[in-house]
């Protein structure tokens, strides 16, 4: 059986960081859900087709990291049917042996309820904030209130909500290092029996 662990968060807290680094030390494969959102949203045209037809190529696209990528990303992920057309693939990369990591809004709640380990990855918003600034070199203040209507989007949809699940671990990383918040995941999914 695949060890499956799921991340979910707000915007720029660090999952991806230790999605990456929980995959490495174990040997597991990685999935970053937000960028499947990002591709179908930087597509174009009808986002339900687009999710339908999505292929490896589009999450190949350069442009998907930018802040403008994450709000279109958001706005598509809000469509039901847009959701529907990218479960199956997420559920079947979560059995990929020997084990799994994958981040995103929902893996803990609607696409792996059953993962062996799920972490709710935080941090305050102008920390957030200022580390995603430091990445795009992009204006801080302009970050954090994208990333403010991102989260409440995000978190007031009707379908797959961002929120923590009943038994995911909560990881704040506002007076973290990488190196330290990568150590204490890495001692969860010890503890987890990963
Ligand atoms: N504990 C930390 N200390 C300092 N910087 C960090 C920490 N964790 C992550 N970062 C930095 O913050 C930025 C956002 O991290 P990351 O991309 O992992 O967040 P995310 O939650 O996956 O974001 P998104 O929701 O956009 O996918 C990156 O530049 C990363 O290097
Ligand atoms: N499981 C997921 C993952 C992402 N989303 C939406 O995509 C946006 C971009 O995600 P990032 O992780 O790359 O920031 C995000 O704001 C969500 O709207 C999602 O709904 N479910």
């Amino acid at each position: 059986m695949p060890f499956t662990i799921a991340i979910d968060g707000p915007a720029a807290s660090g999952k991806g960081t230790i999605a990456r680094a929980l995959a490495g030390h174990f040997g597991f494969a990685h999935l970053d859900t937000g960028l499947l959102y990002r591709a179908v949203g930087a597509k174009g045209g009808d986002p339900v087709a687009a999710a339908r037809a999505l292929a490896p190529a589009d999450l190949a696209r350069p442009d998907l990291r930018s802040a403008e990528a994450g709000q279109a990303a958001s706005r598509v992920a809000a469509i039901p049917e847009v959701r529907a057309a990218l479960v199956e693939f997420q559920r079947r990369f979560a059995r990929t042996e020997p084990g799994a990591v994958l981040d995103g809004r929902d893996i803990g709640t609607v696409i792996c309820p059953e993962a062996e380990l799920k972490l709710y990855v935080t941090a305050s918003d102008e920390i957030r904030a200022r580390r995603r600034a430091l990445e795009l070199g992009a204006d801080e203040a302009r970050i954090l209130a994208e990333l403010r209507e991102r989260d409440a989007r995000d978190a007031a949809r009707a379908v797959a909500p961002m929120r923590p699940a009943d038994d995911a671990l909560l990881l704040d990383t506002s007076a973290m290092t990488i190196d330290e918040a990568v150590a204490r995941a890495i001692a969860c999914a010890r503890e987890a029996g990963a």
